[in-house]
This record gives C-alpha cells, sequence and structure tokens, in this order.
C-alpha cells in the first residue's frame, strides 16, 4: 500500500512516522513535484493541481481538515485536479469539537457578561457597571448543527441558554430547537441575539453571512463567524455594527487570510479578529481516523467523513 501526503505547512515527517505506525504494511512518502509513482492513498491540504491531475488507481484522497471548500474550488476551477470516481474524505472531529466548544463558549460568555464593553470602558478609565444581559432573552442560533455545531450547542444548552440551530435537515439534538431549509431561515434568526455560524462553505452558503440577514437578527445581535471567511459579506457587517444592528463581532476567518494589515477589522472597537485558529488539525488524533478509515475501504468497508462532491462538503 502507498500513501501520498502534502500539506504547505505541516511538519511532513511527523505524519510520514505517525502513519507508518499505525499502518505498518504501508510506504508513506512526501509527494514531490514530478512524484506520479503509484499510490493507493492521498492526504493532501491545498495540493497543488499536478500531484493527483490525472492520477489512476487512487482508492481515497483524504482532506486533512473538517472544510473541503478549497480543494472543491480547485477542483471547479481546473476539472481534474481530483480524480473523478475517487471518494474525499474530510476530518470529522478529531478533536476539533473540543477546541470549538472552548472558541465558542469563550466569545459567547465575554458577549453575554459584556466583558467587550467592560474592555472598552477600561481604556477609557470608566467605573460603570453594565445592565446584564439575561439568559431568558439571549437567545443563540447556530447556523450549521453537523459535527461541530451539534457539540457547541450542547455545550451551550448545558450553561443554560436557549439554543436553537439551522440546518438543510431537521435535527434532533437535546434541547435545541431545530429549523431547517431556507424557508426556515427567517424564523430561526427572528429574535436570534448571538449568531454562531458552522456552515460549510459551498455555493448555496457563500456570502450567507449579509446585511439582510443581519437585519433579521434581534437588534444589538452579536456574531462569532468561525466557519469561512466566504460566507460573510465584510462591509455588511462594519454597516450592521455602525447601524447598532450587530453589537459586537468575533471573527475566526477571513475571506482572504492572512487578513490584510490595513483591514478595518484590525482596528475596530467591538470587532475580535483571531488567526483561523478556533479549531486545528491535531495530527494524532486525525491519523488515528485515517488509519481507520483506510483500513475500513482496505477491508471493503464504509470510511466514515465522506465528501457529496456535487452537494459541497
Ligand atoms: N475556524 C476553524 O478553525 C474551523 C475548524 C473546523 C471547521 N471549520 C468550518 O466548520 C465547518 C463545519 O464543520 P463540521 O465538521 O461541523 O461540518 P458538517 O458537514 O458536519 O456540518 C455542516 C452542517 O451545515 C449544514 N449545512 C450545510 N449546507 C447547508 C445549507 N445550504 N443550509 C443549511 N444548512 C447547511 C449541514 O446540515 C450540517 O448540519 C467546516 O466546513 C469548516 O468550514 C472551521
Ligand atoms: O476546516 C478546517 O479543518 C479548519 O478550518 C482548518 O482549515
Amino acid at each position: 500500500m502507498n500513501i501520498l501526503f502534502y500539506h504547505p505547512t505541516f511538519n511532513p515527517e511527523s505524519w510520514v512516522n505517525g502513519l507508518a505506525q499505525r499502518l505498518p504494511q504501508a510506504q508513506v512518502r512526501v509527494w514531490q513535484p514530478g512524484d506520479d509513482a503509484p499510490a493507493d492513498y492521498a492526504l493532501v491540504w491545498q495540493p497543488p493541481r499536478e500531484m493527483l491531475a490525472n492520477r489512476s488507481g487512487l482508492k481515497g484522497i483524504f482532506a486533512l481538515g473538517a472544510g473541503v471548500d478549497a480543494i472543491l474550488a480547485q477542483e471547479r476551477q481546473a476539472p481534474g485536479t481530483l480524480p473523478a470516481g475517487v471518494p474525499l474524505l474530510r476530518l470529522e472531529d478529531t478533536g476539533m469539537a473540543q477546541q470549538m466548544r472552548e472558541y465558542v463558549l469563550a466569545y459567547v460568555l465575554r458577549f453575554f457578561r459584556r466583558m467587550d464593553e467592560y474592555q472598552l470602558q477600561q481604556q477609557q478609565k470608566q467605573w460603570q457597571p453594565l445592565k446584564p444581559h439575561r439568559q431568558e432573552r439571549f437567545t443563540i442560533g447556530i447556523m450549521g448543527a453537523g459535527v461541530l455545531g451539534q457539540q457547541v450547542a450542547q455545550a451551550l444548552v448545558a450553561l443554560g441558554f436557549t439554543v436553537r440551530c439551522w440546518s438543510r435537515s431537521p435535527k434532533q439534538i437535546a434541547g435545541v430547537e431545530s429549523f431547517h431549509g431556507r424557508e426556515n431561515l427567517p424564523a430561526f434568526l427572528h429574535e436570534t441575539r448571538l449568531l454562531v455560524n458552522l456552515l460549510p462553505n459551498t455555493p448555496e452558503t457563500v456570502g450567507i453571512l449579509d446585511l439582510a440577514l443581519m437585519k433579521q437578527l434581534a437588534s444589538q445581535a452579536y456574531l462569532i463567524n468561525a466557519a469561512r471567511g466566504a460566507h460573510l459579506k465584510e462591509g455588511d457587517l462594519l454597516t450592521a455594527l455602525e447601524q447598532g444592528q450587530v453589537a459586537a463581532a468575533a471573527l475566526d476567518v477571513f475571506a482572504d487570510e492572512p487578513l490584510a494589515r490595513m483591514h478595518p477589522f484590525w482596528s475596530h472597537p467591538r470587532v475580535t479578529v483571531t488567526p483561523h485558529i478556533a479549531a486545528v488539525t491535531l495530527p494524532s488524533q486525525a491519523m488515528d481516523q485515517i488509519a481507520a478509515n483506510i483500513r475500513a475501504i482496505e477491508q471493503g468497508g464504509t470510511p466514515s467523513g465522506q465528501v457529496d462532491r456535487e452537494r459541497g462538503y
């Protein structure tokens, strides 16, 4: 069994060694330009087109993350980047759910306890207690109730918040009101005071976080975007902040990353910027899942995390 590995920034040696330990029968190699030797599996993140195009014999392509929008965009822009008919698989959780729970809870509590405003007051040396938000009037809406969204929702319910979710199909999550489909998006947004975005970036969801959507939220709403920058109309958020429709936002992802030094988000008093770190790929847990999936495929079974290329996630 031959396994190819490519990631623009990860340390390849730890991956090659880790995979070889988990799959002793495999020969694992880092892909180099010009390498068109046979391979059964490819582990990739932002692969150069020549790596996979016209490559036959692959039994599976593993994305080294949860979101596969970038690799599917490569395929749309240069058809054939991904060999047709080869299963594309993504990471499901592998330690990212815990990280995402931490990230979202950190900012939910920051906004719910008005710590963002106390931070601004401190800069003015202003000693001024603020009226606390009331949990029963602080509904949290999660867009994208999948592997990450569901776990975030359950953690927020456990803290006593009123939580609702929006997804393509109905979800059964204890204590969480489920909305699904575009036709029910207005009902989901109505009276939502804090919106968390955990959608995949697909042709259906790109640009979904626009001013028209923000205006459907409760007044002085909060936004946490930990999904993809492509979801957010950045100028619309600045307008919504200026108009008071949105009180504050925590953004981990951006249309262009790294965020340009001159971007207004860096200095905006009610925007918090983090550098796409909400939930990172944890090599050990990722390799455990990938190795298990390879074993499943080798035994004629069904691997987890299979991507529907047409659906986009
Ligand atoms: N910022 C980070 O560090 C970070 C880390 C991991 C993942 N992510 C992002 O989070 C996203 C979600 O990850 P996941 O593992 O939970 O994905 P998932 O596929 O398990 O869940 C996706 C959810 O979105 C819903 N959805 C998809 N298309 C929809 C549509 N058109 N309308 C309504 N709902 C729709 C699905 O029903 C599902 O509930 C990833 O695609 C990735 O972009 C970001
Ligand atoms: O999708 C993911 O896994 C994270 O956003 C890292 O890119």
